[in-house]
């Protein structure tokens, strides 16, 4: 891999005689995948036999197969092992308000899902018309009850929700230089121009990111570049232009190390910013900074309550009762709406929500069909199979069938009706149990071959 060569002067002058170590970490294949498993699995003891990522809750080295049980299941997320301590920086409380800025596909949305534990809000926005069905895909696959997902710009966003979430994450796009090992592909559009057009972008994101961290919440940035324009630079910007915020530290172990004040204007404070270098740890690179917003910083507030649907008939709302207390054994509490034929639950306390796009209002319950209702694959994926009413374990050959989209054949007939099925324990969809067959309601979009590889 040759890297360009304005990027070797570049770092030759920035890193001095730490050059030769960081270039060479560039350019070696190591593999250093790594992936998190799901806490609101019951996760097989497998998956948590690999070495530990240091610095991240639930991360461990390694490659998990993407046509394999733990991943179509939810039960890990494959993530780079440097990006995982961004979601291990922002660390939010079980019940705080969230806002992901820029989250497709989803590796940081999914690890602050995991810190949330199903209470609080997470608000997931991708501006990108096709990444944020990626984002949504990877938010129903690991299960995740209280997201809102939004496909809007940041300056559309600032004015629906004013001071209103305690942690902000932008972990913004960037010129991508942690990229350059896994994906040589990112030198093509790399220059030194091109990293100043990433932090004019990254001015513009952030400037509308600040509005809507509450007084005394925090905001965290991050890229996974080297480039001091995009990292340091951009924080010495930020204190400047917006002196409610100041840097506080990051918990720093496993190889982090201080960001260099030296690479910006001095400020000794950009010091408790993160540099993860690939010379220096296993993984690929990124940069953490986490600021705090002065507590007694004037707030506006948001206005109005969002209307994220129609409210159910009453025959719909008897069909999603039965159908809860039958097969979930229980009514999940929450507000309830409809967007067409599809039921879903909602988060509460939303500000008006006219202005902005909303591409989930929520989690996805099912579809009311003529007198009956179907349920959603996402709502199989975020319900545990311990408290679920009905539920019917099946083996590996035959969540092979299950995911190619075949019907089951049982030996022994069930009572009729709705089953979350499981394998290893693991939820893996709604199936309809008829006699000894149980028809397939695995998504179509999402079915796949598995091959004897996958297995192993
Ligand atoms: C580094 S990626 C995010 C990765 C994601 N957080 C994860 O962990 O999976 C940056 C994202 O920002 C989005 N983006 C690009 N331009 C943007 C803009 N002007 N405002 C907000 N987001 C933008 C990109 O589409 C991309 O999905």
């Amino acid at each position: 891999m040759n890297l360009p060569d304005d990027f070797i002067t570049k770092y030759q002058g920035l890193l001095g005689d730490d050059a030769p170590a960081f270039f060479a970490s560039l350019t070696t294949d190591e593999n250093t995948a790594g992936y998190r498993v799901n806490p609101q699995r019951q996760v097989p003891a497998k998956l948590t036999a690999a070495p530990g990522v240091p610095y991240a809750q639930w991360g461990y080295f390694g490659g998990v197969k993407g046509r394999s049980l733990a991943h179509q299941s939810g039960t890990v997320y494959s993530q780079e092992p440097s990006a995982m301590f961004v979601g291990a920086t922002a660390a939010p409380q079980p019940g705080e308000r969230v806002l992901d800025l820029c989250a497709a596909p989803g590796g940081k949305t999914t690890h602050l899902a995991s810190y949330l534990q199903g209470r609080g809000l997470l608000v997931t926005n991708e501006i990108n018309r096709k990444r944020v069905r990626v984002l949504a895909e990877n938010v129903e696959r690991f299960g995740v009850p209280n997201a809102l997902i939004l496909n809007d710009s940041p300056d559309t966003l600032s004015p629906v929700f004013p001071d209103f979430f305690d942690k902000v994450l932008v972990d913004a796009p960037c010129s991508g230089e942690g990229m350059f090992r896994k994906d040589p592909a990112a030198m093509d559009y790399w220059s030194l121009d091109y990293v100043q057009d990433c932090a004019t972008r990254q001015r513009e994101i952030l400037t509308e990111a600040v509005k809507m961290v509450k007084p005394g919440g925090q905001l965290i940035y991050s890229t996974c570049t080297f480039a001091p324009e995009e990292d340091e630079q951009m924080m010495a910007w930020l204190v400047q232009t917006f002196p409610e915020f100041s840097l506080v530290p990051v918990a720093k172990s496993g190889g982090v190390v201080d960001a260099r004040p030296d690479w910006a204007d001095g400020n000794p404070d950009l010091a408790k910013a993160a540099r993860l270098f690939p010379q220096l740890l296993r993984g690929e690179g990124h940069f953490v900074a986490k600021l705090q917003r002065a507590a007694d910083a004037p707030a506006g507030k948001a206005k109005g309550h969002a209307q994220l649907g129609q409210k159910l008939s009453s025959d719909q709302r008897q069909l999603w009762q039965a159908f809860a207390q039958e097969v979930l054994g229980t009514v999940p509490a929450g507000d309830l709406v409809t967007v067409k034929d599809q039921l879903f639950l909602a988060p509460s306390d939303l500000p008006d929500l006219k202005h902005a796009h909303v591409f989930r209002p929520g989690l996805h319950l099912g579809t009311f069909k003529k007198n009956r209702f179907e349920p959603a694959y996402a709502l199989a994926l975020a319900s545990d199979p311990q408290h679920t009413a009905h539920t019917l374990a099946i083996d590996l050959d035959q969540w092979q069938q299950w995911v190619h989209g075949d019907a089951l054949t049982l030996t022994a007939a069930p009572a009729k009706g709705w089953y979350l099925l499981t394998c290893d324990a693991q939820p893996v969809g709604f199936g309809k149990v008829v006699g000894t067959t149980v028809k397939n309601f695995f998504p179509k979009g999402l079915r796949f071959t598995v091959y004897p590889e996958d297995l192993l």
